[in-house]
């Protein structure tokens, strides 16, 4: 890295929460509630794969039950969704992921809305969208936005009055992002394909988070001096050494003028899963009020 960005290191972050989370993972575990992820698989999509076999992994190393279920890619809306719903009527299960995106024959939506809100660790369920929508802090919050949200406070401890662009607008990151940063008091800004010139939004940007799935995208002269960049991205490219990942921001050109900047790998993405097991834990958590019995 070249000039005086600071490299917002989430990897490190998203260690130091996970320790947290195996602690609080015990205390519950203590209490007689371990708890349960389920992730759900339609497919063989390599990446895919390799994210869910991740997720796995944290998810037994912080001390949960994790289940994974792997379905062919012709699998039916309606079995999907018969397994969606026995997910939610089990009880050792207390967080519900269906791994995105799935096969064209079904039907995004309705499988998403089909998972119990209460076990909606992505908060892409539509009720959960329509509390952060409305600014409720009760819903689940989806997990790259909220990495994203807990990285940016290390470094900006007030986010009030900053003006933010997010690049992108999807249902998973976009989105949900922007809704975070105008909870936050941010003023906001989302640029998307249809944006004239995103050049130009991007560098009134103190605050800027790139979900556009385009490696490279934003270069240096984007960005205002001092500002702090969040890089979403996570693009497969082939270099001279192979097969490596990239981010949608043109690192070391950026790194001159950013006052702090996520590298990819190590930035946002250990993050995600950092906060996918902590809305499991909370989901967990929560069912020890709800099932009290007198
Ligand atoms: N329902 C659903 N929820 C998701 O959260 C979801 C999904 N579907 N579909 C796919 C995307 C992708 N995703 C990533 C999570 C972690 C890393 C990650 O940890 N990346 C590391 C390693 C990258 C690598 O080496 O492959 C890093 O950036 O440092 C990447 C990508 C979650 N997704």
């Amino acid at each position: 890295m070249s000039a005086g960005a600071v490299m917002i290191n989430g990897k490190a972050v998203a260690e130091m929460m996970t320790n947290t989370i195996a602690r609080e993972v015990a205390t519950l575990r203590a209490q007689g509630i371990t708890p349960g992820l389920a992730v759900v698989l339609v497919g063989d999509d390599p990446a895919s794969t390799i994210y869910v076999r991740s997720k796995v992994r944290k998810t037994e190393a912080v001390g949960m039950h994790s289940v994974c279920h792997r379905l062919p890619t012709d699998t039916t809306q309606q079995a999907l969704l018969a397994l969606i719903h026995a997910l939610n009527d089990d009880r050792a299960i207390h967080g519900i992921l269906v791994q995105l995106p799935l096969p064209p024959h079904i039907q995004r939506d309705a499988v998403l809305d089909a998972i119990d809100p209460a076990k909606d660790v992505d908060g892409f369920h539509i009720l959960n969208v329509g509390k952060l929508a409305v600014g409720r802090t009760d819903g689940m919050i989806p997990c790259t936005p909220m990495g994203c949200m807990l990285l940016l406070r290390r470094f900006l401890p007030s986010l009030s009055g900053r003006h933010a662009v997010v690049i992108g607008c999807s249902n998973i990151v976009g989105r949900p992002m922007a809704r975070l940063l105008l909870n936050e008091g941010c003023t906001v800004v989302i640029t998307h394909l249809q944006t004239r010139d995103v050049a130009a939004e991007a560098r009134q940007a103190d605050i800027l988070i790139v979900a556009a799935g385009h490696a490279g995208l934003v270069r240096g002269d984007w960005v205002k001096p001092g500002a702090v960049v969040i890089d979403v991205g996570i693009n497969r490219i082939d270099g001279t050494n192979g097969p490596t990942i990239v981010g949608d921001v043109a690192f070391d050109e950026v790194a001159d003028h950013a006052r702090a900047i996520t590298p990819v790998p190590g930035g946002v993405g250990p993050m995600t899963i950092a906060c996918l097991l902590q809305n499991t834990l909370r989901a967990a958590s929560m069912t020890t009020s709800k099932d009290v019995t007198l």
